[in-house]
């Protein structure tokens, strides 16, 4: 058994956490993320052939929960929020390729994942605490509705959605303003990293967070992150033990998540072969890997709405991961595929071979139709991160039929929605939070 882990933040000045209190935090007090003091390495035969999602997820984040007071409950939560399945599932068209299915849970978006877990973890973190928490979520799209979800009529916590107003799907509008209840959607009238940005501020304020207590579900937070790393380790331990050989994934990315999921996977020694990054018409990690300097920058709207990121928050820990910039680079590469392509490859696989993806799934399944037009035949995972039916306004017209919904999904669109417009202003969201504390306050009296 290795040493309990110490949490520290990317930017170097906040006090040393545990990993529930880092989990409590969401963020940093210095504004950083956290990240642990350094990743463990695991071997293939610390996990269970053919075990399961949650029993992979136990083996893979032990050395993370080590000396924690959430440690002996791991395999609990694991087993609370792991309740559906990750198939890698094989294109028999196409010789080597798999799907790697995410989007198989409760709001039909990998977010599934990370979120349950850190409801799971955050319940018994605060036990029958009595101050109430909220949790702030910005989303592009698909991680608004997992958090709701997960937390919805979780007692002491209230879930405050942030969404740009106009830039996500329909159905994922809806999705974030169905809940009702402890949870509550704002519509705010800018991009998503100005969601991103009115949370990662409030997070920061401690006045404000004496009057409300604030956490994060973004993956900024690790009690969304770390369990995101268990359906790549899932998913390269069952290839492995098929094929003897290690798993390429190309992962669709926006708020880099996903991807750093998959790279901490591998630099803990499971077999990961290739990471590759698909991303929409926002080019700032295409071009930081192409060479040019980091530059975060405005989103542009895309098809692949929930990737439509300009300042991907995850960079500060692939940098922490990676210290030099030419050994990270060697690590990833990130390639832009615009909305014309996109919608060519949704058309193309729905004719030819009569699967149906969504937008951002088309982006990874792009990147590999490239490398086997350019003769690459080693074994690919493209990451299906979203079911296509939360798309269905960009994917029907160009499948030329419905896409059939989940049932899940289904349900959450048959009940009400509704959202508050807010503007894209860190001292709005300060005064909203401030009123809704005062009020609580006032009923409690
Ligand atoms: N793609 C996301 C954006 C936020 O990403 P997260 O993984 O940091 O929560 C979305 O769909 O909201």
């Amino acid at each position: 058994m290795s040493a309990a882990l110490r949490y520290l933040s990317t930017r170097g000045a906040s006090p040393v956490a545990t990993l529930s209190e880092a989990i409590a935090a969401g963020l940093a007090p210095d504004g950083g993320l956290y990240v642990p003091d350094h990743l463990p390495t695991l071997s293939i035969e610390d996990f269970k052939i053919g075990g399961s999602l949650a029993e992979t997820a136990a083996s893979l984040l032990t050395p993370f929960f080590a000396g924690d007071a959430l440690a002996s409950e791991l395999p609990a939560i694991c087993a609370a929020a792991l309740t559906f399945p990750t198939p890698l599932r094989p294109l028999p068209q196409h010789p080597h390729t798999s799907v790697l299915e995410l989007f198989h849970g409760p709001t039909a978006a990998f977010k599934d994942v990370g979120a349950r877990f850190l409801a799971a973890s955050l319940r018994r973190v605060r036990g029958d605490h009595a101050t109430p928490l909220t949790i702030l979520v910005a989303t592009s799209g698909d991680t608004g509705a997992a958090v709701g979800a997960a937390f919805h009529r979780q007692p002491g916590i209230e879930v405050v959605i942030l969404y740009p107003d106009g830039r996500v799907s329909p159905r994922q509008a809806h999705q974030l303003g169905c809940f009702g209840d402890n949870v509550q959607a704002l519509r705010v009238q800018g991009r998503f990293d100005d969601c991103q940005r009115m949370v990662k501020a409030a997070l920061n304020d401690a006045a404000l967070q004496a009057k409300s207590p604030l956490s994060s579900a973004n993956s900024i937070s690790l009690g969304r992150l770390l369990p995101q790393m268990s359906y790549y380790a899932h998913a390269a331990l069952t290839w492995w033990h098929k094929h003897h050989e290690p798993l390429n994934v190309i992962v669709p990315t926006g708020n880099l998540g996903n991807a750093l999921a998959a790279v901490w996977v591998r630099a803990m020694g499971l077999p990961l072969g290739q990471i590759r990054l698909a991303c929409n018409a926002n080019t700032t990690l295409p071009d930081f890997f192409a060479g040019q300097d980091y530059a975060p920058r405005e989103a542009v709207a895309t098809l692949a709405n929930a990737m439509d990121v300009g300042a991907p928050s995850n960079f500060e820990r692939l940098r922490w991961t990676f210290p030099q910039v030419d050994v990270l680079r060697e690590q990833l590469q990130a390639h832009s595929v615009d909305d014309q392509t996109i919608s060519a490859t949704i058309a193309m696989h729905a004719r030819e071979h009569g699967e149906v993806f969504c937008p951002h799934t088309a982006t990874a399944m792009h990147l590999l139709n490239q490398l086997r037009a350019a003769g690459d035949d080693a074994s690919w995972a493209v990451v299906a991160t979203a079911h296509p039916a939360k798309f269905e306004s960009v994917v029907e017209p160009l499948i030329g039929k419905p896409v059939e919904v989940p049932s899940a999904l289904a349900a959450m669109l048959q009940r009400s929605a509704s959202a508050e417009s807010m503007a894209a202003e860190d001292g709005v969201l300060r005064g909203w939070l401030l009123e809704k504390a005062a009020q609580h306050v006032e009923a409690a009296s």
